[in-house]
């Protein structure tokens, strides 16, 4: 498959030339900071460095690289922890021309290992734990050779970070060009609808959406984020912005401790800060509980699922007066694609969003195209045979732009005759995602979101969940998000999931519900507690009040959903489904 640039032009570009300016500009100015040990006094001390020294950094890194090897393509795996080298190997990788296999360790450790085993690997550029476990598992990754370690050296072999960067300082090596459409990064999905796949980012794709996210919330250089998703440190550095990495497990943000949120905010006065919806809920319900607030917060970002209304209702009321808060929308696939302000969401579409309309997640970003078609489970090769879908109607969200990617990894290589079978297998299941997510026009690639929706008058997008997750009754069709919206306006739920019992085409939905925090602590897992039956009697009359829930059968409680890895956020509503089924067993359901 092939992107508009390849027809058009050969354009050099790479995102870390951005990295480049800053140095020039700003060089003396910290470009990352990240949480120490702290000092004799209590008070905290951070690891830092400069824009210079990124620079600089960046660049000897890049040519080390290079000698150990690595040319344009070669495929390396970063398993670091966000942090200052995280930051300086991230940009001397980008510089290097090899291709960075980013992935989520939080994911577990059998679909980390498979993901990064069909990825082929040359080598890693990795921690001490994660290069033992690379050389224990040594079969999965034959040609895993090139090596460098961040930290201390045990029995394996390679290079260290230390020897790496001192060999480059020295070094008069040139560094490759790239080309807008070489591939820069493979990056993992969060794999919240299954096993993670393995999108490939181009240089292109990197630039493009710093030059975007600039753009649209016009973020200017000499900010200070708190950076609650590690690849920020990459886009905040590019923009000439201090990226603070608080003390937390990125593979669990939802279990980030406020303190040491409020702590690094303070410290580096911090103007802006992105997180996923559980963060800013924790965060927010931190601020109600202690009096505390970020007054030098001026921009928030939440990404990756819904955010509930009283949860950006609750965010602001603990920052700058005159803070925005938005929640751009997107996939690893293609970010961003749309954006709404908090200020928006809560004075008009909130409203409708708690009747049943969806969540409105805003207007598109200026370089993407879009459209919402009809619904097919079908593989669509060309744009020719989509049905493009009126006003208002809800359908499949395709998208294209500089952002999106051309492809899953994999395609190429199934034929490899190396793979095990059972990678083999997967790599197959890539390709075929391929044929079930892209489409083109003779010129460039539309991505499917597997997102449903409906655009409305003034092209904002309403997003009503997965495409996978909507359920086929015998009544018709039930789209999850529109459907819970209505259920999580009641005061004793924290969130619920739509999910469905039985075959497509004659499926029953049923209401999965978190009961809220309080509810919970009342009346811990005894379910029969009459306040219970009291909650269940009031969302079945709410379910009755609005045509789209009329046929939901009677609600039941799980203590906490299950949620994905990098955002703490996204409802797993598989793994519900299967739960709530045999939860049932084989009681029937009462409407
Ligand atoms: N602002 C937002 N509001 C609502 N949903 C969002 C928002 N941003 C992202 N999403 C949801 O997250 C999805 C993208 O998630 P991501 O790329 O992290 O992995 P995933 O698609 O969940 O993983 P997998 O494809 O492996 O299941 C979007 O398609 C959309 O469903």
């Amino acid at each position: 498959m092939t992107s508009a640039v390849e027809h058009h032009t050969v354009v050099q570009i790479n995102v870390a030339d951005r990295l480049a300016h800053f140095a020039q500009r700003m060089p003396l100015s910290v470009a990352v900071a990240c949480p120490g040990h702290g000092d004799a006094a209590g008070r905290n001390s951070y690891a830092t460095c400069t824009f210079a020294e990124l620079d600089r950094d960046a660049t000897a890194l890049a040519r080390g690289l290079v000698d150990l090897g690595v040319t344009p393509g070669t495929r390396l795996v970063l398993l670091v922890k966000p942090g200052v080298e995280f930051v300086k190997l991230v940009f001397a990788l980008l510089r290097s021309g090899a291709t960075t296999i980013l992935i989520d360790p939080g994911m577990g450790k059998k679909h980390l290992v498979n993901c990064l085993a069909a990825a082929e690997p040359a080598g890693f550029v990795a921690i001490s734990p994660a290069q033992a476990v690379r050389t224990l598992l040594k079969s999965r990754f034959p040609q895993a050779k090139l090596n460098v370690t961040v930290g201390r050296r045990w029995f394996w072999g390679g290079t260290t970070y230390k020897q790496l960067l001192s060999a480059g300082t020295n070094s008069g090596t040139r560094l490759p060009t790239s080309r807008a459409t070489d591939p820069a990064a493979i990056i993992f999905t969060s794999g919240s609808t299954g096993p993670p796949k393995g999108v490939l980012y181009t240089h292109q794709m990197f630039d493009t959406q710093v030059a975007e996210i600039r753009r649209e919330y016009d973020l200017q250089p000499g900010g200070a984020d708190l950076a609650c998703f590690a690849l920020f440190g990459l886009f905040n550095s590019a923009m000439g912005i201090t990226t603070v990495f608080p003390k937390m497990d990125f593979s669990r943000p939802a279990s980030a401790d406020p303190r040491k949120l409020l702590s690094a905010a303070s410290d580096w006065q911090v103007t802006q800060a992105f997180g996923s919806p559980a963060v800013w809920d924790k965060l927010s319900r931190y601020c109600e509980h202690h009096g505390e607030q970020i007054p030098t917060l001026r921009k928030i970002f939440s990404c990756g699922a819904p955010v509930p209304a009283k949860v950006l209702q609750r965010t602001l009321a603990y920052v700058d007066a005159y803070a925005e808060m938005h929640t751009p929308y997107g996939a690893t696939e293609s970010l961003p694609v749309a954006t709404i302000a908090a200020s928006e969401v809560l004075s008009e579409t909130a409203e409708q969003t708690a009747c049943g309309a969806g969540v409105c997640v805003g207007r598109k970003f200026e370089s993407i195209d879009w459209r919402v078609i009809r619904i097919s489970d079908e593989p669509i090769t060309n744009i020719a045979d989509v049905e493009e879908l009126p006003m208002g109607e809800i359908g499949e969200l395709i998208v294209r732009g500089p952002q999106v990617s051309p492809q899953y990894d994999g395609e190429l290589r199934v034929a490899s005759c190396e793979l095990r079978e059972k990678e083999s297998t997967r790599v197959s299941k890539l390709a075929s995602h391929n044929s079930m997510t892209k489409i083109t026009d003779g010129i460039s690639i539309w991505h499917r979101m597997g997102d449903v929706g409906y655009l409305d008058s003034q092209g904002r997008f309403w997003y009503c969940g997965r495409k996978n997750h909507r359920i086929e009754t015998s009544e018709g069709t039930l789209f999850s998000v529109p459907c819970e919206e209505i259920f999580n306006t009641h005061p004793d739920v924290a969130r619920t999931a739509l999910v469905g019992i039985g075959p497509a085409g004659g499926a029953t939905p049923l209401l999965v519900v978190e009961p809220s925090g309080t509810l919970l602590r009342r009346c811990g897992k005894n379910w029969s507690r009459s306040d219970y039956h009291r909650l269940q009697a009031e969302l079945l009359e709410l379910a009755k009040g609005y045509e789209i829930t009329k046929h939901i059968a009677q609600p039941i409680f799980h203590p906490g959903l299950p949620v994905d890895v990098r955002h703490n956020s996204k409802i797993n509503r598989e793994q519900l489904a299967k739960w709530a089924t045999r939860e049932l067993g084989g009681h029937k359901l009462q409407h």
